[in-house]
């Protein structure tokens, strides 16, 4: 269905998980280049795991201020199709990666109150899609994949011109309600389909697609 929502299942560790994930209805899978994440991959761990992704699916290196080094190296060893900036890049660098990589991009921009949400209205000119997550605690080790969500009445009645995803802290049991009061078309998921940090869990991730589904059809 072309309107049909799509979910990126984000985190990926072991080969086990591209088949879940696909068998799921993933429509998008991630590749963790952050070695502070407890799902962080080395470059031949995800070019295994790129690599048994059918067509039609979109892999997507999720990375944080990436030096060109970085780039250089999962451009050349990776099969990946996006990639996910989800540091500080400012929106030349955002166009620059774009350049260099000939990849599309998806800006990530952390949310914890009304006035983050201006930052999308400048990497909405320059990215080709904006993930909008929860705004990482001070402190925490990593900008995003921390189980936390925000105030998802933020976004009710926001557009944008280019396509977007939601994310932080989904999981089977929210994600109903996030579809509803956002209208999200597109989700991004990691910690709410894991059984311990950096291992995915099928059925997780089976009830979050199931229900993203449902909900979006009510
Ligand atoms: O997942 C990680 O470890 C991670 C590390 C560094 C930056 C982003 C990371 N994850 C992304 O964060 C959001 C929300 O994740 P969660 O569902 O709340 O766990 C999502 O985009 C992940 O891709």
């Amino acid at each position: 269905m072309p309107d049909d929502i799509k979910v990126k299942i984000c985190g990926l560790t072991d080969p086990a998980d591209v088949p879940a994930a696909i068998l799921a209805g993933a429509s998008y899978v991630g590749f963790v280049f952050f070695p502070k994440s407890p799902r962080n991959l080395d470059l031949e761990a995800a070019a295994f795991m790129a690599a048994a992704v059918p067509e039609g699916i979109i892999r997507v290196a999720l990375t944080v201020d990436p030096d060109d080094a970085l780039l250089d190296a999962l451009t050349a060893h990776v099969q990946i199709d996006m990639i996910q900036l989800h540091g500080h890049e400012t929106p030349a660098r955002v166009t620059q990666i774009k350049q260099r990589t000939g990849l599309p991009v998806m800006k990530a921009v952390g949310v914890a109150d009304e006035t983050d949400l201006t930052q999308i209205d400048f990497y909405e000119k320059v990215a080709d899609q904006i993930l909008v997550d929860a705004k990482p605690p001070a402190g925490a080790d990593r900008p995003g994949g921390n189980a936390m969500a925000f105030d998802w009445t933020l976004l009710s009645g926001r557009r944008w011109s280019k396509p977007w995803m939601l994310a932080g802290g989904l999981n089977p049991d929210n994600v109903a309600d996030a579809v509803h009061q956002t209208g999200a078309r597109q989700l991004d998921v990691s910690s709410g389909v894991e059984r311990a940090p950096g291992e995915k869990d099928a059925d997780l991730m089976r009830a979050f697609i199931d229900r993203a589904r449902a909900a979006s059809e009510d």
